[in-house]
């Protein structure tokens, strides 16, 4: 499931992440993935002091949001890394890597992009999705971010003018299983609900249809036919 993250970051943070952009370098984003055909960016290097920071505060920021919790169910965040798109770089249709490099190796069940930029400042760049025959595409608010099972086909669209800047991070979940996931966030939203208490007519019928669901998917996973 594809969700939006709004407001991750804070007003603070983001002032420090616009304070500290323009001191960030920049490498080739090849260099991470030697063998890709279809990666045109620039990326941080792990070791750059400004990129490093950001990195704390955007893991710190996702770790503590709610939404996050409940939709990735997180067990280890990869390190977080800061990508740059100038005109004419993209990056074309993949999938990202099953394992994420680290030691131990992390496994991707989640991708997630961190908007940094206002999308005003860019033309293209658009974070774009496959699900079938559709395709779905993202350009969020500075601080926004976006969460997606790493199995999804994506690219970004090529940047036409000004640069688009984004931080990059993978999940790996406590539920690898994308369906047994989402019945959890949805066990969460109807929990939710009931904590706060019933108010209105859309509300009932909104954990009326989350029961419902709840009950046919787990008698569909459970079922002896
Ligand atoms: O910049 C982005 O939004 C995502 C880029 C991407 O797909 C990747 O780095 O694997
Ligand atoms: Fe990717």
């Amino acid at each position: 499931m594809i969700r939006v993250l709004s407001n991750v970051l804070n007003a603070a943070e983001l002032q420090a992440v616009r304070e500290l952009l323009p001191q960030v370098g920049f490498n080739d984003g090849r260099v991470t993935n030697p063998g890709s055909e279809v990666k045109h960016n620039l990326q941080a290097p792990q070791e750059d002091p400004a990129n490093a920071r950001i990195a704390q505060l955007v893991r710190e920021a996702l770790f503590r949001n709610p939404d996050l919790r409940s939709y990735a169910q997180p067990r280890t965040m990869a390190r977080t890394t800061v990508v740059r798109y100038e005109p004419g770089m993209d990056y074309g249709w993949h999938v990202d890597e099953a394992l994420f490099p680290s030691q131990p190796p992390i496994r991707s069940d989640l991708s997630c992009t961190i908007f940094l930029n206002d999308p005003s400042e860019y033309e293209g760049g658009a974070l774009t999705m496959q699900l079938g025959a559709q395709e779905l595409a993202y350009k969020l608010d500075p601080g926004c971010a976006i969460l997606y099972p790493s199995t999804t086909i994506h690219r970004v669209t090529p940047v036409t003018r000004g640069v688009r800047i984004a931080a990059i991070t993978w999940l790996h979940s406590w539920i690898a299983d994308a369906g047994r996931r989402e019945l959890m966030i949805q066990i969460d939203e109807a929990r939710a609900l009931a904590a706060r208490g019933i108010a209105s007519a859309e509300q009932k019928q909104r954990l009326q249809v989350l029961l419902e669901s709840l009950r046919s998917n787990l008698f569909r996973m459970w079922s002896d036919t």
